[in-house]
């Protein structure tokens, strides 16, 4: 999963790591250093921003002998740590790479901006200490900038069906043929799991063949399917699951709905009566992830015609790019609540932020 991503982001850490020079801490104070164009640099050069982080109070480095003193009995507690310059200029390539590899994986370009722009900001200063290795430095700024743009506060999928008033009403939304109705029998597989009885609704009423395509995984799964004639009120049948919900204690209602309609005021009409009809608790967007910038884009049209509270991304054990799963959320503003794993019914995954900007990084040579 993702693959093509890790070893993207793996390049830009090994081309940065390459660029950011080590030195000891005499050469620091005293010593001109080499810049990524070969010129020369001159302490004093560096004193503007120069400061070492901790213990170097404001000396400019051109003090009188009691601050040089000063300097070099805190430069002594520092001894056995390692101190690394980074520079602007050291990092524009690998900057510039990165920018190259996101917008190539396909992360929608002001992310990709905005995980380049976060990286240069943790990275760039004259001077770091740091008591590990410049390996982590580079990782934690690379992490802390994915992390900004995936992790976006919202909904909790489990917690929500746990505290909230039965039946929980929760509608799927999305294009035909990224997976949608593998996905409401996934969820409903997992509510199983987690104690919890569903519904399903079939209310996308305009494709031939829907009703018996989501009847099959209902089958399988051995949950009632509620379903109308083709053609009719997709509304209607998930109000219809409702009440089943209502008169048999059931704890979910899981319904679909029809994908692209002509235009998105039909999409919104659409949506928009079964807000009035049912009012859902919870309407979740749905597309594949190996569709990269069209999911995203995707994503943004539906949410600005028709707000939702949360993002599925089905086929992401397909997809080597990834740049859906990173940009999402951040172009919406809404979570990723599942990763789409495979054709199982247990291959649904909870999102969690960190944990995938982990897997990304964890590629390590
Ligand atoms: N590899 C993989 N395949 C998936 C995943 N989710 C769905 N699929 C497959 O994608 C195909 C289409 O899925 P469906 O749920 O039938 O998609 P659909 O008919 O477009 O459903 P709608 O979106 O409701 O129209 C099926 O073969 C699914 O098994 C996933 O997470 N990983």
């Amino acid at each position: 999963m993702f693959d093509g991503l890790k070893d993207r982001l793996n390049d830009f850490r090994e081309e940065a790591d390459e660029a950011v020079e080590e030195v000891g801490e005499d050469q620091e104070t005293e010593e001109p250093r080499e810049r990524s164009d070969g010129t020369r640099q001159e302490p004093e050069e560096q004193d503007g921003d120069a400061e070492i982080e901790e213990g170097d109070g404001e000396d400019d480095g051109e003090g009188d002998e009691e601050e040089e003193g000063g300097l070099r009995a805190k430069a002594k507690t520092l001894v056995g740590e390692r101190a690394f310059i980074i520079e602007e200029d050291d990092l524009e390539a690998p900057l510039q790479d990165l920018e190259m590899a996101l917008l190539a994986s396909d992360v929608e370009v002001d992310v990709a901006d905005e995980v380049v722009e976060g990286v240069r900001e943790s990275l760039v200063g004259e001077k770091k200490h740091w008591r590990d290795s410049k390996n982590e430095l580079i990782d934690d700024a690379l992490r802390e900038a994915l992390v900004d743009v995936v992790d976006v506060d919202g909904l909790d999928f489990d917690s929500y069906v746990r505290d909230t008033d039965k039946p929980v009403v929760v509608v799927f939304t999305g294009v035909n043929g990224v997976g949608k109705t593998t996905t409401i029998a996934k969820v409903a597989k997992r509510l199983e799991d987690d104690g919890f009885s569903s519904v399903l609704a079939n209310g996308d009423t305009y494709r031939a063949g829907a009703n018996q395509q989501l009847s099959e995984h209902a089958d399988a799964l051995g949950k009632k399917v509620i379903t109308h004639e083709q053609g009719g009120d997709p509304a209607a049948v998930i109000y219809d699951a409702v009440e089943y919900a209502e008169a048999n204690g059931v704890d979910v209602v899981l319904g679909d709905t029809a994908g692209r309609l002509h235009t998105s005021d039909d999409l919104m009409n659409q949506l928009a009566k079964i807000d009035r009809v049912v009012d859902p608790d919870l309407t979740v967007f749905v597309d594949e992830s190996v569709a990269g910038q069209d999911a995203t884009n995707r994503a943004r049209e539906f949410n600005d015609a028709a707000e939702f509270d949360g993002v599925v991304l089905t086929k992401a054990d397909a997809d080597s790019a990834g740049g859906a799963a990173v940009s999402v959320a951040r172009v919406t503003g809404k979570p990723i609540v599942f990763l789409g794993t495979g054709q199982g019914y247990d291959d649904l995954r909870e999102f969690d932020a960190e944990g995938f900007v982990d897997e990304l990084l964890e590629q390590r040579e």
